[in-house]
């Protein structure tokens, strides 16, 4: 079953189209959403949540069309923002009051021992809050109402190195009992090399790919080589190649082949998500 089905959306904008983006985050596991600036990403998540409408396509959220019924599904929903959407001039305690009677499934306990685990103090003004407090608190309010689905749009951006770790535990946690699903956008990919089960990558509004982690790191492969091999149908054959002093690095998205066109004449690296994206953004750069 899937928490979100995401059908051939699109949307224009002035200097920017969004198109036939098919997606779905299955219920109990991480799903990463991964593109460079402005590909797409906050669009995506704002359709999900009803705020941004799609002008093609269709998105469907725990078994519901968004834009339908909203009330019912969002209650189930955490949703962290890439925004601040809270009133600055609230403490933290006053900006919980004037949330938590939204939800009827509010923990209070659950909050306070989210907010002692963060260190966060209540009475702070969330205009005094650093950038990482405001992303912890709101992490705390999402996580209050026990919601099935969390959706969280780069939340790992202004956190240290240690409590981005911690958080990523969380998440991981958060999902063991395989009721409740997470979707969260990122372009540090490491985060997702971490937790992720599923990756959709976008890159300028265009779907690149959307599957298992691990199928994608087994069908992608990293290809070193002296610059005597690199004619013009070896550089077709990869998604993108760079050029050193030595040789190349090429990244191919199909292992088998590459395999069979280079046998023993080079070496081969498993790719991270950050090699993928990076010479698939690289190319395209070039192309345009
Ligand atoms: N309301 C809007 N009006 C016009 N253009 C918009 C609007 N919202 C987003 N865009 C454009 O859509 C494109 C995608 O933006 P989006 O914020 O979805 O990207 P992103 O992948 O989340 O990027 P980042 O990683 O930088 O946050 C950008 O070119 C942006 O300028």
């Amino acid at each position: 079953m899937n928490a979100i089905e995401v059908q051939g959306i699109g949307k224009n904008y002035k200097n920017y189209e969004l198109s036939d983006v098919t997606f779905e985050a299955p219920k109990g596991y991480i799903t990463g959403l991964i593109g460079p600036n402005g590909a797409g990403k906050s669009t995506i998540i704002k359709m999900i949540m009803g705020i941004v409408t799609p002008d093609q396509g269709g998105i469907r959220v725990l078994g519901q069309d968004t834009g339908k019924e909203e009330a019912v599904y969002k209650q189930k929903i955490g949703y962290i923002s890439d925004e601040n959407i809270f009133y600055d001039w609230l403490s933290m305690e006053q900006m919980k009051k004037v949330v938590a009677p939204f939800y009827k499934d509010w923990d209070e306990l659950a909050f306070q021992r989210y907010m002692d685990q963060f260190e966060l103090p209540m009475r702070k003004k969330i205009k005094d809050c650093s950038k990482g407090m405001k992303m912890k608190y709101a992490i705390a309010i999402a996580l209050a109402h026990n919601p099935s689905l969390l959706i969280m749009d780069e939340p790992t951006a202004g956190l240290d190195p240690v409590f981005r770790r911690e958080l990523l535990e969380l998440l991981s946690e958060y999902i063991l009992d395989e009721q409740r699903t997470i979707l969260f956008s990122t372009h540090v990919t490491t985060d997702l090399d971490r937790i992720a089960d599923y990756v959709t990558f976008l890159n300028r509004g265009r779907l690149v790919f959307t599957d298992t982690k691990d199928e994608i790191l087994e069908r992608y492969v990293l290809i070193k080589g002296g610059k005597e091999l690199l004619d013009n149908d070896v550089r077709q054959a990869f998604v993108g190649v760079r050029e050193t002093s030595l040789g190349f690095e090429g990244l191919s998205a199909d292992r088998s082949s590459a395999v069979s066109m280079f046998g023993n004449s080079v070496m081969y690296q498993q790719p991270t998500l950050e090699d993928i994206m990076y010479f698939t953004v690289k190319e395209r750069k070039v192309r345009v």
